[in-house]
């Protein structure tokens, strides 16, 4: 069977992290990355073997810089199957004209917003919804981070309600413009912030609720979760059940921040240092008058790359079943 020709417009955190799972799979292949700019990342992507594609008004430029430019977007996604969209938040929605026009399959990020495709994304909670789908939103990673431990203790308790404080990175390691660097920022300060109505874009039923603030700080994000669940259970049945979520790891060995949790992930071998999963702190899992706490660690620039990957598999129905395909993509990125 020929393999899903994917490309990827946009090449930054998030895009060249999905182009490199892409190439792990033996399903799919990535045919093209565009990049605005010839950037080191450019070069990188180049000497991967990757074909680098550009705005039609910055062939020439890219070549002369000594990438020599593949085509126009436009060129590119005339050969895909499927795009994955990793431009900026707010940028991908100007694209949806072209995917449409080129009659291609598009994955849009978290930074667009949930009417741009009709379809939000986690692949343990909603797999099924995504199945030969043309336009499929793949959650933010705070929210991809909330569904992977929320749906299966709704699946196996019920979830009465959720509450959830985020505390976010305030930028990505590279980003040198973005604060802040001394203050902790109520962001949004109007609430809930995004991420609770993100969540029911993907689970509708839950009632969540969520407030998040902004850190000087560009390793991870770091939740508080309280969640009050609609059966009766312990915290060891809490923790039995994250330990067997194929995206949720349990830490605790002396790991007592998000400093160690991304040195665990350089430590593993993990390309970038990458953490994909979920880190829940083992003995954070209380539960208080009936209600479950606990903290986990996310990081942003890595979780939602494997749920790209599951995107594809089901708008393309290369896998039905959601957790066959989950088990192939983590098997393939050695997760
Ligand atoms: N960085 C993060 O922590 C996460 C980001 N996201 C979402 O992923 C999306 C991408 O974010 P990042 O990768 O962080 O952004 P980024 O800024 O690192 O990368 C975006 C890339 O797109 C390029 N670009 C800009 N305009 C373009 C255009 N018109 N055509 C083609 N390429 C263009 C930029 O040059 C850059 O290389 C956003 O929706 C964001 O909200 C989701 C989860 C986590
Ligand atoms: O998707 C993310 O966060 P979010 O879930 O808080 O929107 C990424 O960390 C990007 O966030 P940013 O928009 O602060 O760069």
């Amino acid at each position: 069977m020929s393999k899903v020709k994917v490309a990827i417009n946009g090449y930054g955190t998030i895009g060249k992290r999905v182009a490199d799972a892409v190439t792990m799979q033996d399903d799919m292949e990535i045919i093209g990355v565009a990049k605005t700019r010839p950037n080191y990342e450019a070069f990188v992507a180049h000497d991967k073997g990757y074909d680098v594609y550009t705005l039609a008004d910055r062939v020439d430029a890219m070549t002369s810089a000594g990438i020599p430019a593949a085509g126009t977007v436009e060129d590119m996604i005339s050969k895909a199957d499927v795009v994955v969209d990793c431009t900026p938040g707010g940028v991908g929605e100007k694209n949806k004209a072209l995917y449409e026009k080129a009659g291609v399959k598009a994955i849009w990020q978290g930074g667009e917003d949930h009417d741009l495709a009709g379809c939000s994304f986690n692949a343990e909670a909603n797999y099924a919804e995504a199945l030969g789908k043309d336009f499929v939103r793949v959650v933010s990673c705070n929210t991809t981070g909330l569904c992977r431990v929320i749906y299966p203790l709704d699946q196996e308790y019920g979830v009465k309600k959720v509450r959830v404080t985020l505390m976010r990175r305030a930028a990505d390691p590279n980003d040198i413009k973005t604060g802040p660097i001394n203050a902790i920022v109520p962001n949004p300060i109007k609430l809930p912030s995004h991420h609770g109505p993100d969540v029911k874009s993907v689970i509708p039923h839950i009632n969540i609720t969520s407030t998040a603030v902004k850190l000087p700080t560009t390793l991870m994000h770091l939740h508080t979760l309280n969640i009050e669940l609609e059966k009766e259970c312990t915290a060891d049945d809490v923790k039995a059940i994250f330990a067997k979520q194929p995206r949720v790891r349990m830490v605790g060995q002396g790991i007592t921040s998000t400093a160690e949790v991304m040195e665990l992930g350089k430590d593993l071998g993990r390309p970038r240092g990458d953490m994909w999963e979920n880190c829940v702190w083992e003995d954070s899992v209380t539960m208080y008058e009936g209600e479950l706490y606990f903290f986990q660690a996310i990081h942003q620039e890595s979780d939602v790359i494997p749920e790209n990957v599951d995107a594809i598999r089901a708008m393309m129905e290369l896998e039905s079943d959601g957790a066959k395909s989950v088990a192939k993509t983590n098997k393939a990125m050695g997760l």
